[in-house]
């Protein structure tokens, strides 16, 4: 029933990852094959294409669903209709920023410091020439194809770039004078399929199914038994999603205790809930998180 189209490039792996954990395992050839499939009614087809031109073809109807970045979405001005974020990047969870970056000892500290005339370089000129518009500042654009960085100071004067880690900025010895943009990957359809009640549906699934693996992503779940008089020395340090499972058990004068917890920590937590009283201790991975 649905089209769907997958970032290919730096979203690839992460976007991988994510759909298998999401039950929703991509098939295809090889990592050069464009074409792919997903085992489930709900999807027809899958492509591959560049971010960049994910907004537009969702857009003009040519797909039902995308994934791309909120980037591409502002650069293009791409009539598309939005289901929300989805919380990974490249390398993290975080959300990437797309900035305003010159060599670490210049004297700017903002955009409006710079000159008109200043020599801009960016794989986002639309970004960029809106954002000079605003403050007023007569920038000359130069669109870039990649490795932006290298090209300040001998080719331009100042960069706008995306950055996620902020690794390749400081290798660079560039400094952020300002931020044009915070942007997080997204899951896009247009207004046509958005429409259909069927396709909807579908698509609110999908959703559903891969924020669950995102919201699941390093947390473990944590069931543990209590004697009653230690119950409440269990509970003061055991940390839990919304609040813990208790249910008594059959025999006896122990509960039985269920939490979600994160994994970081999980190390210390166990021996303070075992010093604390508990007993027959196990820690499970979790799928997913549906709210
Ligand atoms: N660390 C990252 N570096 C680059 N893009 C990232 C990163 N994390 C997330 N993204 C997102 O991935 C998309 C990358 O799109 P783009 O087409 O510019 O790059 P690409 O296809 O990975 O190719 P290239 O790396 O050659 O620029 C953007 O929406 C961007 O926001
Ligand atoms: O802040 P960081 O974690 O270092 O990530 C950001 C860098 O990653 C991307 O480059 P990419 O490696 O895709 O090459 P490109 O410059 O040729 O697009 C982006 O254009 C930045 O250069």
């Amino acid at each position: 029933m649905l089209s769907l189209v997958l970032p290919k490039g730096s979203l690839e792996h992460a976007t991988l990852e994510l759909f298998a954990a999401a039950d929703l395992a991509v098939s295809r050839g090889s990592d050069r094959d464009y074409h792919a499939s997903i085992d489930d009614p709900r999807i027809d087809t899958v492509r591959f294409l560049r971010p960049q031109e994910i907004p537009t073809y969702v857009a003009q109807q040519l797909f039902d669903l995308g994934i791309t970045g909120r980037d591409w979405i502002t650069e293009t001005d791409a009539d598309v209709v939005s289901l929300g974020e989805l919380e990974y990047s490249k390398a993290t969870a975080n959300p990437v920023r797309i900035v305003l970056a010159v060599p670490k000892d210049h004297p700017a500290t903002s955009g409006s410091d710079l000159p008109d005339g200043v020599r801009i370089s960016t794989e986002f000129p639309e970004i960029t020439r809106r954002y000079f518009e605003k403050i007023g500042v007569k920038a000359t654009i130069i669109p870039s194809y990649g490795a932006t960085e290298a090209k300040v100071p001998d080719i331009v004067d100042a960069i706008v770039d995306l950055t996620e880690t902020g690794t390749s900025l400081r290798k660079h010895g560039l400094k952020i004078i300002d931020i044009l943009l915070v942007s997080r990957t997204e899951l896009i359809t247009n207004a046509a399929a958005y429409a259909d009640p069927e396709k909807r549906a579908a698509m609110e699934d999908i959703a559903l199914l891969l924020r669950g693996a995102i919201r699941a992503r390093g947390n473990v779940l944590l069931k543990l038994n209590v004697p009653d008089d230690r119950l409440s020395d269990v509970l003061a340090v055991l940390p839990a999603m919304g609040s813990p499972t208790i249910t008594a058990l059959a025999s006896g004068t122990m509960h039985a205790v269920e939490s979600v917890v994160p994994k970081k920590g999980v190390n210390r937590l166990i021996p303070t809930l075992k010093a604390a009283g508990a007993r027959d201790i196990l820690e499970l991975e979790i799928s997913k998180i549906v709210e």
